[in-house]
């Protein structure tokens, strides 16, 4: 029987403003570059206007990443190529800055925050007010979290989205850490895009032939259980996922609510926003897909909520380290929709009759 959880419905999602849009497709016309030549930039500049509801756009002055942290249950049983310690081992290695996240926010002008979720007891150096449990259920074999559980987590992501858009942030970026994460992720992505389990597992962080079998079998045994409970995302989060995945969703949905543009990173990412956007239908309007993750399962999220990766560099790490690395490309794209000289204010001439007039073939 489906659970009530009208506590945890998320109001309509706001759509993008389409004047802005329109101007700043309007305004790449006038920009001293042959029509459409900067490609998906120009795509990019447009998507960023829409979404701030100003043409033109400006450059992100707070951008901001959330990495959300927990152990899963299922790494017990050897799904992961790394012990579940590391999990704690990497939380405390965001704090002292040396991680891929920390390198790739100093490079692009972003400021990360560690959130422990679920993180095991006996290892985290934080325990943030957040914290949900020390590590969700064997998904496989039990559920992932209780009721109260899975609704503290949902809350969770919901207000720290609320808290990071009234501190200012104008971009969200949701990162990942979570050492077997990407079993419940496949999960997830199976169930939810209707695809055999052997299509969606990929490697993770780099397992062998041995591993990716056990990985397989516990995501087929998981999936008979969320079967059940397809129909309802929380029920879903609930049995299926973990505290740092349910927090993960409700953030995503809620930063949607908030009109405030997300950029995506991988599988793990991914595999929340399919479940955010059932909680709040529409959310994925104000996502953009930073990069299309090595692992199958990225692919297969991106095509179902229709999403063009900005880039393609066979990423597979997760902690947001494919959202930092598209940032740069994204403040290019604002920035030449914002700075380039229109052909009148150069003095540069326009396209010829027959060019304006369309293209030739
Ligand atoms: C040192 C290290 C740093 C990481 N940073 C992100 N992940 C990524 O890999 C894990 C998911 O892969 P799997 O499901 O195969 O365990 C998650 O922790 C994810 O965030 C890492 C993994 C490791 C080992
Ligand atoms: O694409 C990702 O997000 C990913 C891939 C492998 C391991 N962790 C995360």
């Amino acid at each position: 029987m489906s659970t009530e959880h009208n506590d945890l419905e998320f109001p309509a999602v706001p759509g993008p403003d389409e004047q802005a849009g329109r101007e700043a497709v309007a305004r790449q016309a006038q920009l001293t570059k042959p029509a459409g030549s900067l490609g998906r930039l120009e795509e990019l500049g447009v998507w960023v206007a829409a979404r701030q509801g100003a043409c033109p756009p400006r450059p992100f002055a707070r951008p901001r990443v959330i990495v959300f942290a927990g152990d899963h249950g299922v790494a017990q049983e050897g799904v992961s190529a790394y012990p579940p310690e590391v999990t704690a081992q990497m939380v405390g290695n965001f704090l002292s800055g040396g991680a891929a996240v920390n390198v790739l926010a100093r490079q692009s002008g972003a400021t990360v925050r560690v959130v422990d979720m679920a993180v095991s007891a006996d290892t985290a150096p934080v325990v943030s007010a957040h914290k949900v449990n020390n590590g969700s259920g064997a998904i496989d074999r039990e559920d992932a979290l209780t009721d109260e559980q899975v609704r503290a987590a949902i809350r969770a992501g919901r207000a720290i989205a609320d808290e990071e858009v009234d501190s200012g942030a104008d971009l969200l970026v949701a990162g990942d850490m979570g050492i077997g994460n990407t079993t419940p992720a496949a999960v997830l992505i199976s169930l939810l895009t209707g695809t055999e389990p052997v299509a969606v597992v990929g490697r993770g962080t780099g397992i062998d032939d041995q591993a990716w079998m056990r990985k397989t079998a516990a995501i087929r045994d998981a999936l008979r259980r969320a079967r059940k409970v397809q129909h309802d995302p929380v029920e879903l989060l609930r049995t299926s996922t973990g505290a740092d995945i349910a927090a993960l969703a409700g953030f995503l949905a809620q930063a949607a609510v908030r009109r405030t543009p997300v950029l995506l990173d991988g599988v793990v990412i991914g595999a929340a926003a399919l479940v955010a956007e059932e909680l709040a239908p529409g959310a994925r309007q104000w996502w953009l897909a930073a990069h299309r993750s090595a692992e199958p399962g990225g692919q297969l999220v991106l095509r179902h909520l229709d999403l063009e990766p900005v880039l393609d560099l066979e990423l597979r790490l997760g902690e947001a380290s494919g959202a930092l690395t598209a940032l740069p490309v994204v403040t290019s794209a604002i920035k030449v929709l914002a700075e380039m000289a229109t052909f009148a204010e150069a003095g540069v001439g326009g396209p010829s009759e027959a060019e304006a007039t369309g293209p030739k073939s």
